[in-house]
């Protein structure tokens, strides 16, 4: 299977220069092949957001390489961590950080415009895929207007807009309550796998991480199987 996300060796520790250093990922190895749903279960502190940083190109390993779709990023200047980011990446975080003054439909279609899309494909965009996480009917209501998980079913939409090869997810549905989270989820790995793109979600909830394709845990000693 051709890897969408590959970590190799990856090792990170904080606070190196002081007292008080925090290693919190050592020879890690991860991939994600293309078309994989994989969730990331971790207990608090193991370095779960650490991990999502490196993949997401938001922070540097201090060893170890980061490949996506078999390019080296790793050494890559900010300007081309920011384009890779952009093309190749989207991102699904606990809370929706969508923008309150614009409606559903405008939240999915601004990356798009910003990314050279035109309005019209932009649009087309949305609509579509609004209407796969059942929020054609929202398309012209702002977000305080949404519930929670109308609210995150948008903020799916969104990181999907650019049409990304890897969708990176902190505890998606972890601002929820259990039901609505449950079903929420359902959605984002429907939506995922209808648009063929390989995932990492992270979650603490095991019961949502075993409807995933595999599972990597990330635990004492901060070490990941491949
Ligand atoms: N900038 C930093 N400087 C020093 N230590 C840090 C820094 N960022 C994180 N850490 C420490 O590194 C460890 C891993 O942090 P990280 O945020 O990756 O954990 P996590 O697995 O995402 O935890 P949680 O699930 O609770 O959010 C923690 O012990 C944390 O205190």
């Amino acid at each position: 299977m051709n890897d969408v996300l590959r970590l190799e060796n990856i090792s990170k520790t904080y606070g190196k220069d002081g007292t008080a250093a925090v290693p919190v990922l050592k020879d890690l190895n991860l991939r994600v092949g293309a078309g994989e749903v994989v969730a990331l279960v971790a207990p608090s502190g193991a370095g779960k957001s650490t991990l999502l940083h490196i993949a997401g190109l938001l922070d540097t390993p201090d060893s170890g390489r980061v490949l996506l779709k078999g390019r080296d990023l790793t050494g890559l200047s900010d300007k081309l961590r920011t384009a890779a980011r952009r093309e190749e990446l989207g991102f699904v975080y606990q809370f929706h950080h969508l923008l309150p003054e614009f409606t559903a439909e405008e939240n999915i279609v601004l990356p798009q415009l910003a990314n050279g899309v035109s309005e019209k494909i932009s649009k087309e965009r949305a609509r579509d895929l609004l209407g796969r996480v059942g929020l054609t009917h929202r398309a012209d209501h702002r977000p305080a207007q949404l519930s929670g998980g109308e609210q995150q079913r948008v903020a799916f939409c969104r990181a999907l807009a650019n049409g990304p090869a890897l969708l990176l997810a902190d505890e998606p549905t972890g601002n929820l309550d259990p039901g609505t989270s449950d079903r929420v989820f359902d959605v984002l790995v429907s939506l995922v796998r209808e648009t063929g793109l390989a995932a990492l979600i992270a979650t603490h909830n095991l019961q949502l991480a075993e409807r995933m394709d595999r599972i990597i845990r990330l635990g004492e000693g901060a070490r990941a199987e491949m």
